[in-house]
């Protein structure tokens, strides 16, 4: 990768070598240049590094407990209830990737700042749609939404290909002409690197404003993230210098951004797939209707026991579209891979969306078919353990996988308990991605949708 030496995985034996064996010569992530221009994103625990990602990582866990977990399924279920209500207008396509776009970031919103965004109010819908789209256009809306705006700009701009800045470029170049010329470049009008500057400054000025806030709130809660980080900070639990008020901000932002697009693209790829499957359609309502009557709100509990059909269509549709196809390593120290010896600062790139269509794990890799996942079924039995990865593997692995996967699940029983969905004749076929930090659906998830007659 330009002057970078790049080694890319994809052997679910390799992958395991990289994440766990040898997970202490391999630590942390390549940091490719776009976020090295960016503090913001440097900061949060997906680039920080060594011991102090480490110290990070366990305060981040000691806050996601199962029981807390637990505890934030009333808030997703009532941001789901009214982001999906009255779905069916007669004759109306609904671009699904909107709705799974604005739920995420309000649920994600509410867990890690405690802050309403607003976007999945129904009677704003038609609000909120401007609002994320509106990004294009560069409309100002009200504060909150002007947020959400600036956040999804900040998020398209960070692209791994050459559309980005000219440091951007340059940096895959010559990686140490990189900062400077950005130093340049950012003072200069109209240039992409002015704009990413001036992006991630006011982001930053917002996000420093709330943690500010929040720190002299003496009556905060622990019901967010941001206020249980805080919480821990205070009463010493960790030391104040790892989670400095800039720390504890581009962690909670990350939270935002990570939870957000991967989240919403899982739950259109799930709707998108299932639309195009009856027979897996027919499979999935009987189980959801058999869990009981439509107001039975499932637990954390039941949400882990009661759905094993549920559970094999999300695995399979991640399997069919990985949203994080490459996960990031750098080796730390000289270190050998499968009889290769790589030098310290190689780049070590584990393929999980090449492992998720290998024929032999996956026979027939092509075709959507969620009981590959059934845990008695022979395919399964036979399959390498790690060859399905869509939350990474190892130490570094995904944080948010349970709280996702939650949200998912509630959000699918919900919705299938109310309608079903079909492919609108306005939507592509076959189905256009772009991939720009996580994968997407180029022209959007287009459906009807069909309420159910009980
Ligand atoms: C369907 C949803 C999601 C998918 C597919 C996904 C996928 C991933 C992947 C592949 C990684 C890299 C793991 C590795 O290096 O082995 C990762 C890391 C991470 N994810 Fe997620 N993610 C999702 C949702 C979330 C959510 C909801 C949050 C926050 C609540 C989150 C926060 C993070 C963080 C902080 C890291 C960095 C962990 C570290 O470096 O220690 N993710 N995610």
């Amino acid at each position: 990768m330009g002057r970078q030496p790049l080694i890319l995985v994809a052997d679910p034996e390799l992958c395991k070598e990289v994440g766990i064996k040898k997970f202490k010569d391999i630590p942390n992530r390549s940091v490719p240049s776009p976020i090295s221009a960016s503090p913001l994103h440097q900061k949060g625990l997906f680039f920080t590094r060594d011991s102090r990602w480490s110290t990070m990582r366990n305060t981040i866990l000691s806050v996601y407990q199962p029981s807390h977990l637990a505890s934030l399924v009333p808030m997703m279920q009532s941001f789901i209830e009214s982001a999906t209500e009255n779905l069916d207008t007669p004759n109306e396509d609904m671009i699904f990737s909107d709705l799974s776009l604005r739920l995420a970031t309000d649920v994600i919103g509410e867990a890690a700042f405690g802050v309403n965004f607003g976007l999945s109010k129904p009677h704003s819908v038609c609000e909120s749609i401007k609002s994320v789209n509106s990004v294009k256009n560069g409309d100002d809306d009200d504060e909150v939404s002007d947020f959400i705006n600036q956040h999804i700009y900040s998020t398209t701009q960070l692209k791994m290909d050459l559309s980005g800045s000219f440091s951007i470029i340059l940096g895959l170049l010559a990686p140490i002409l990189q900062e400077p010329f950005r130093q340049i470049l950012k003072r200069i009008p109209g240039t992409m690197d002015r704009k990413i500057e001036s992006i991630n400054e006011k982001l930053s000025g917002r996000l420093d404003e709330i943690v500010k806030r929040r720190m002299k709130d003496k009556n905060r809660t622990s019901k967010n993230f941001l206020s249980l980080i805080l919480n821990a900070r205070e009463s010493k639990l960790v030391s104040e210098n790892v989670f400095s008020p800039e720390y504890i901000s581009a962690v909670t932002y990350e939270h935002l951004l990570a939870g957000s697009a991967t989240t919403a693209f899982t739950l259109s790829s799930i709707v998108y797939l299932v639309a195009g499957h009856l027979e897996v359609e027919k499979k999935l309502l009987q189980e959801i209707d058999e869990f009981g009557p439509s107001d039975k709100i499932p637990t954390a509990q039941d949400l882990h026991d009661s759905f094993p059909y549920l559970d094999q269509v999300i695995k399979e549709a991640m399997r069919f579209y990985t949203v994080s196809p490459l996960v990031a390593r750098e080796t730390s120290n000289e270190v050998e891979i499968g009889g290769y010896l790589l030098p310290k600062g190689t780049w070590v790139w584990l393929a999980i969306g090449v492992l998720a269509k290998d024929p032999r794990n996956f026979p027939d890799p092509e075709k959507f078919k969620p009981e590959r996942f059934d845990p008695k079924c022979e395919e399964m039995k036979l399959r390498h353990p790690y060859a399905f990865i869509p939350f990474g593997i190892g130490p570094r692995a995904c944080i948010g996988q349970k709280f996702s996967l939650q949200e998912l699940k509630l959000t699918l029983i919900h919705l299938y308990r109310k309608y079903v969905f079909r492919h609108s004749l306005n939507m592509e076929k076959p189905v256009e991605m772009e991939y720009g930090m996580v994968l997407n659906f180029k022209h959007g998830v287009k459906l009807r949708v069909i309420r159910r007659t009980q």
